[in-house]
């Protein structure tokens, strides 16, 4: 896995290679035990300079999100289910039964709930996530169209049901994305603690305007099984 520097890195973080000092790298011991994680396997300052300029990009981004029209943002949305069937067809070619996590759009996100809708009138069972407690993995809860809601963490809707599913396919969906697999997230740390502690298949659904040319990957970063926007599969990761 490729580690960099951000271009801003400060005194003291440039050259630095703290990482490898210690018994068990971050990755490897989140095998071990999924809520382990140590923040001294990385040098500091680096982790800072790319958490600032993760926040920078973010906002950026998600400006120009919003900026789009409602047309725009559905063309996307439908051409992103569009290469969504074709990864679960190659993946899971017999979807009934199967758990399949999306997500309630916030924040002008791809609204991929059509696609879920699909989904489950073949036979699936769709999930959607929820922050149950901060800092922790994501919970999911079966949902189908029209399921009774309420408002979660960050007043996302979830299902009022309190019934939890371990999903076979996890929907991530991206602030921001590079051609390596990894993705830039709201910045809670909520999917890269919820595969680190369990590992379904994770597909990446963005727009193609939020890639960059790396997110300067972190230990704590996993890399997603496929990476989906409206101009098809982008990134597929080895089986
Ligand atoms: N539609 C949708 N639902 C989703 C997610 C998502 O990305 N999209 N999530 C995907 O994970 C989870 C919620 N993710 C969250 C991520 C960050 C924060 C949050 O409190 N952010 C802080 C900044 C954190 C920081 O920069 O340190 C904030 O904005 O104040 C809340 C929820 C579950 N549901
Ligand atoms: N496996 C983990 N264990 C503990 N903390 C973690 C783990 N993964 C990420 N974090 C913490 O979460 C913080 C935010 O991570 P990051 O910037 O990658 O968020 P994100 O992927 O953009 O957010 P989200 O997935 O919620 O949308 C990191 O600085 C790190 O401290």
């Amino acid at each position: 896995m490729t580690r960099m520097q951000p271009p801003t890195t400060g005194p003291g973080g440039a050259g630095r290679d703290d990482e490898g000092g210690f018994a068990s790298p971050p990755c490897l011991a989140a095998r071990i035990a999924p809520d382990y994680f140590d923040p001294l396997a990385v040098d500091a300052q680096q982790a800072r300079d790319v958490a600032r300029w993760r926040k920078a990009q973010r906002e950026e981004l998600l400006a120009r999100r919003a900026a789009l029209s409602i047309a725009q943002r559905q063309a996307a949305a439908a051409a992103i289910a569009t290469a969504l069937d074709e990864l679960l067809a190659e993946h899971l070619p017999d979807i009934r039964g199967r758990v399949v996590a999306g997500y309630w759009p916030i924040r002008s996100e791809p609204d991929l709930r059509p696609w879920l809708a699909r989904l489950h009138e073949r036979g699936a069972i769709p999930a959607l996530p929820e922050v149950e407690r901060p800092a922790s993995p994501l919970v999911f809860r079966p949902w189908h169209p029209g399921a009774a809601m309420r408002r979660g963490h960050w007043n996302i809707p979830v299902p009022a049901n309190t019934e939890t599913v371990k999903p076979d396919v996890v929907l991530a969906p991206l602030v921001g994305w590079d051609g390596s697999g990894y993705r830039l997230g709201y910045g809670g740390g909520y999917f890269d603690r919820t595969l680190a502690a369990r590992r379904p298949l994770a597909f990446g659904t963005g727009l193609q305007a939020a890639r960059l040319a790396t997110i300067y990957p972190q230990p704590h970063d996993i890399r997603l099984a496929a990476i989906v926007t409206e101009c098809g599969v982008q990134y597929r990761g080895r089986a």
